[in-house]
């Protein structure tokens, strides 16, 4: 629906009022997604996961049953199946060293979606393969040498000169990253064309529920697997339909902060913690950063609601400003409508301030 609508939304556009894109900036040309196969309501979840990991301990029931209403998730895809765990019975005892066989099912998995979600976004591109120069690839729930970046390689038939950049175990910040350094790539690289995939389960920290970990629950209540893939790319050619532009890119750190999310590696796969305090650190922090990124952006006509993570150009319904090469400002760009794909967006960006992990 998203992508069939954005299509027509975009070939409508370009027949009318094609924005220039900045000369030089990265412009997103593409998207794509793939989830797994089987799909849990969240109304189903809590029964349906107790009953797989043999969990009767009704306070946990009762905490997990509230968390699922409150993260407001309404479904999630995911690997893991009950065939799954009939084929392996050992991921539902704690402690049981079972890393081989989480990284069997993850590692297969996880390419299996950055494939088809980059088959997806290949399509909506309307170019071929061979035009793609280089690939970013990011996960954190597969382990290997050579990575899932050469198995997806080799699976789209990319040349065997794509340039790739291989980014692991990265957790939350992976695909902001991917973004940042593939934005960096097309701007450095003229006539470049960077894929863009991420793929990630949560197989390798599926574990049963224990009071010692309550965060566990919070990540039982709101993560799911799945796929991305973008193509991004400078100075879009005739047949391109750019719709976001990359402007600018910023990270920072909170000093004595590291222990807030706590992620290892054990013989049981990867066990996360969130610290109760993180929503409360988020929210104390991040009116700065957008503040101080909107000043980077350089425009006095930017509000701080008009943006969250990234700026839809297309879509907002504020005018566009064009700038000539050396930078300088030259006219407005017709005012571009508000369309599903803008609301979908800001509803992106509400859910992602105030829960920390996207809705689907
Ligand atoms: C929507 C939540 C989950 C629930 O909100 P609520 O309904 O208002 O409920 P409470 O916050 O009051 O919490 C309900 C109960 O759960 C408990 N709880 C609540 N968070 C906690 C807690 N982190 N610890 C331990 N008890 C808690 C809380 O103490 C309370 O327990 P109790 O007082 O006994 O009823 C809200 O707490 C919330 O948004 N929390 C932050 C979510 C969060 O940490 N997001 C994850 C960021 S990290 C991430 O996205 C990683 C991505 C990733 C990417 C790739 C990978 O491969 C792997 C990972």
């Amino acid at each position: 629906m998203l992508a069939t609508g954005r299509v027509a939304k975009q070939k409508e556009i370009s027949q009318s009022t094609r924005r220039v894109a900045n000369k030089g900036k990265a412009t997103v040309l593409a998207l794509g997604k793939a989830f797994p196969s089987n799909v849990v309501s969240q109304e189903n979840l809590v029964e349906e996961y107790l009953r797989e990991i043999k969990c009767d301990d009704p306070s946990i029931k009762e905490k997990l049953q509230h968390l699922c209403k409150t993260t407001t998730v309404k479904t999630r895809y995911t690997v893991m199946s009950s065939e799954t765990m009939q084929k392996y019975p050992e991921l539902a005892t704690e402690g049981s060293p079972t890393i081989k066989q989480r990284l069997e099912i993850a590692n297969e998995a996880v390419v299996q979606m950055a494939y088809e979600a980059s088959l997806a976004c290949i399509k909506e591109w309307g170019r071929t393969v061979e035009d793609i120069t280089h690939l970013v690839y990011v996960s954190s729930s597969e382990f290997r040498l050579p990575g899932g970046d050469l198995y997806l390689s080799a699976q789209l038939g990319l040349s065997n000169e794509v340039q790739r950049v291989l980014f692991y175990f990265l957790g939350c910040y992976g695909g902001v990253s991917g973004m940042r350094v593939a934005k960096d790539i097309a701007e450095n690289n003229p006539g470049s064309r960077v894929l863009l995939t991420t793929s990630e389960t949560m197989v390798l920290g599926f574990r049963p529920p224990n009071k010692a970990r309550p965060y566990d629950l919070v990540g039982a209540a709101l993560f799911g697997d799945g796929a991305a893939a973008l193509i991004i790319g400078a100075d879009p050619t005739e047949s391109e339909s750019p719709f976001m532009e990359l402007h600018y890119a910023l990270q920072q750190f909170l000093p004595g902060t590291h222990g807030v999310i706590d992620g290892r590696l054990s013989e049981e796969g990867i066990s996360f913690k969130l610290g109760r305090e993180l929503p409360q650190k988020i929210e104390d922090n991040i009116e700065e950063f957008c503040k101080k990124l909107v000043a980077k952006a350089g425009s006095g006509s930017l509000e701080l609601n008009d943006l969250f993570w990234a700026r839809s150009s297309r879509w907002t319904g504020h005018p566009e400003r064009a700038r000539d090469e050396t930078g300088a400002e030259t006219r407005e760009v017709g005012m571009q409508q508000t369309g599903v794909d803008g609301l979908w967006e800001r509803k992106q960006q509400h859910h992602l301030l105030h829960n920390g992990q996207s809705k689907r």
